[in-house]
């Protein structure tokens, strides 16, 4: 085994999904889980094994940690003296930096800080890299192939990674925040639900695959569709009166300031 994952949650089990489809074996990956009953159902759905005990990363070469941040001190106490010498640590927990899980494990550790999001679920992930103070480029470019296994990844320095869990982390809740909001009012004109789900669900996709075929900026995809004294003028300039762009603004300020205050910054 080379790759060890701990913590198979939404994140997790959204990465070992991901690393399977490109490739990799089975039996190349050890999954630790400390919810008693994961094991059964993990290695029947993906073909890994999986374990209770934390101290079975021994061997691995990688350690994906997939934990929560607040869970993550603990368990790099835990398994601290158990690293292989040359083990590379790619962490995805949000807002725990990569000075704070060197200081927890062997000096020389290798780490990379990762914040990825759930659309790597479908192989449309997003990921920001930054990597800590022993990281040969080797193994950054290791952690980038992991996470390019389910979507596109940038490797940043360390300082953007707040502003990166802003954007791209926690981003696909806002996109599903504003799903959510236009079916209601689908509703609410009198569609079925369930059209008024496709609909929506359609257009978003729809509108995210323009903007990243043509390339085009934004504006000028929205002026596209906005006609003289049309329908879409008149809904954007309710969303410009209720502000709606400025409260994205600040929205994603909160999360970047949750981030930091996260890793104590
Ligand atoms: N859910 C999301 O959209 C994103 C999450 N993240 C990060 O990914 C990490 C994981 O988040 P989720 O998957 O949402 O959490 P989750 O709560 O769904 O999964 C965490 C898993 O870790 C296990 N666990 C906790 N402590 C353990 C230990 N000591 N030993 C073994 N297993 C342990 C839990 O049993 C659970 O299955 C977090 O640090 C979060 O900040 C990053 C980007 C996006
Ligand atoms: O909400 C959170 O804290 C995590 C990090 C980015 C997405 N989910």
């Amino acid at each position: 085994m080379t790759l060890a994952l701990i913590g198979a949650g939404v994140m997790g089990q959204t990465l070992l999904g991901g690393l399977l489809r490109a490739g990799r074996d089975a039996a190349d990956v050890l999954v630790v889980d400390r919810r008693a009953g994961r094991g059964q159902e993990l290695h029947e759905r993906f073909g890994v094994r999986v374990v209770e005990d934390v101290t079975a990363v021994a061997s691995a070469k990688t350690v994906l940690l997939a934990v929560k941040p607040q869970d993550l001190p603990a368990l790099l106490d835990s398994i601290a003296a158990h690293l292989a010498p040359d083990v590379l640590l790619v962490s995805l927990a949000a807002g725990v930096t990569t000075a704070a899980i060197e200081a927890r494990v062997p000096a020389g550790t290798a780490v990379v800080r990762v914040m990825p999001n759930t659309p790597s679920l479908v192989d449309e992930g997003m990921a920001g890299l930054a990597a800590g103070s022993a990281c040969a480029d080797s193994q950054l470019a290791e952690a980038e192939d992991l996470m390019r296994s389910c979507g596109k990844a940038v490797v940043l320095a360390e300082k953007h990674l707040d502003a990166v869990t802003a954007l791209s982390g926690s981003g696909p809740a806002y996109v599903f925040y504003v799903v959510e909001a236009m079916v209601e009012a689908g509703v609410l004109l009198g569609l079925p639900r369930a059209t008024a789900t496709e609909l929506v669900v359609q257009t978003v996709v729809g509108a995210g695959a323009m903007l990243r075929e043509t390339g085009q900026h934004p504006t000028v995809l929205r002026e596209q569709v906005t006609s003289p004294a049309g329908t879409t003028a008149a809904a954007l300039r309710q969303l410009d009166d209720s502000g709606v762009r400025a409260a994205l603004v600040s929205a994603v300020e909160a999360a970047a300031a949750r981030s930091k205050q996260l890793s104590g910054g």
